[in-house]
């Protein structure tokens, strides 16, 4: 499943990380990558340093108090985020995440953006799989969220700038599909409770949720 967020971060929050950002330095994102990803990967990614690392927490902490991001991708653990920034024709040609990352395996992979799409040209997300690709370019404080055993990749940035946050969740739920029917679940559960209130329906659907994620989670 991929998941389009919106809202992750406010307009005011964006702009306050956009500035935190102007003022930190970059380096090539190619530190990061596996050997054949190092390959396609052109970019810059903000350095290591105490800026980088309060920078972290403050939207990681948006990230996983996000009531849809906790539903869809029912996060464990995750990597320390990424601050990438695009321009100049740069991209990140079709590859695979590591499986591993920081020793937290690697199920959901995301990318938040922080930048409005009409403030560049190109930089596309896009997200392959058996039916086609699928191309994503949000609106700044927007999340995407896809399976991290999707290949993928960013089109060249070819005017402005593409400034996006990435990382990866470790799922107590490992199979996307199982993740996607707890979600669908979830939702439907919820959408009784909106209409009918906590009828007996809405109990079994509750217990079989509930259990279904008992049975799958991985602690
Ligand atoms: O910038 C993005 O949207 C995704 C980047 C990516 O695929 C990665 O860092 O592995
Ligand atoms: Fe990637």
């Amino acid at each position: 499943m991929v998941i389009t967020i919106a809202d992750v971060l406010s307009p005011v929050d964006v702009q306050d990380i956009r500035s935190t950002l102007a003022a930190m330095r970059f380096e090539d994102g190619r530190a990061t990558a596996g050997w054949s990803a190092k390959l396609v990967k052109e970019n810059e990614q903000a350095k290591e340093g105490p800026a980088l690392g309060l920078l972290r927490e403050r939207v990681s902490k948006a990230i996983l108090s996000n009531v849809v991001f906790s539903l869809a991708a029912r996060p464990k653990a995750l990597t320390p985020l990424l601050f990438s920034r695009y321009g100049g024709g740069q991209h990140y040609g079709t590859h695979v995440d590591n499986p591993l990352m920081d020793g937290i395996r690697t199920d959901v992979s995301f990318t938040l953006f922080l930048v409005d799409p009409d403030s560049y040209h190109g930089g596309e997300l896009v997200i392959e799989s058996v039916s086609g690709e699928e191309e994503v370019k949000l609106p700044a404080g927007f999340l995407v969220a896809y399976p991290s055993t999707s290949l993928h990749r960013v089109a060249p940035v070819t005017r402005g700038e593409r400034l996006v946050a990435v990382s990866w969740a470790q799922s107590y739920v490992r199979d996307s599909a199982r993740r996607e029917m707890l979600f669908d679940l979830e939702n439907a559960k919820r959408g009784l409770f909106a209409t009918s209130g906590k009828t007996p329906e809405f109990d079994l659907l509750a217990k079989t949720s509930a259990n279904l994620f008992r049975m799958w989670a991985e602690t």
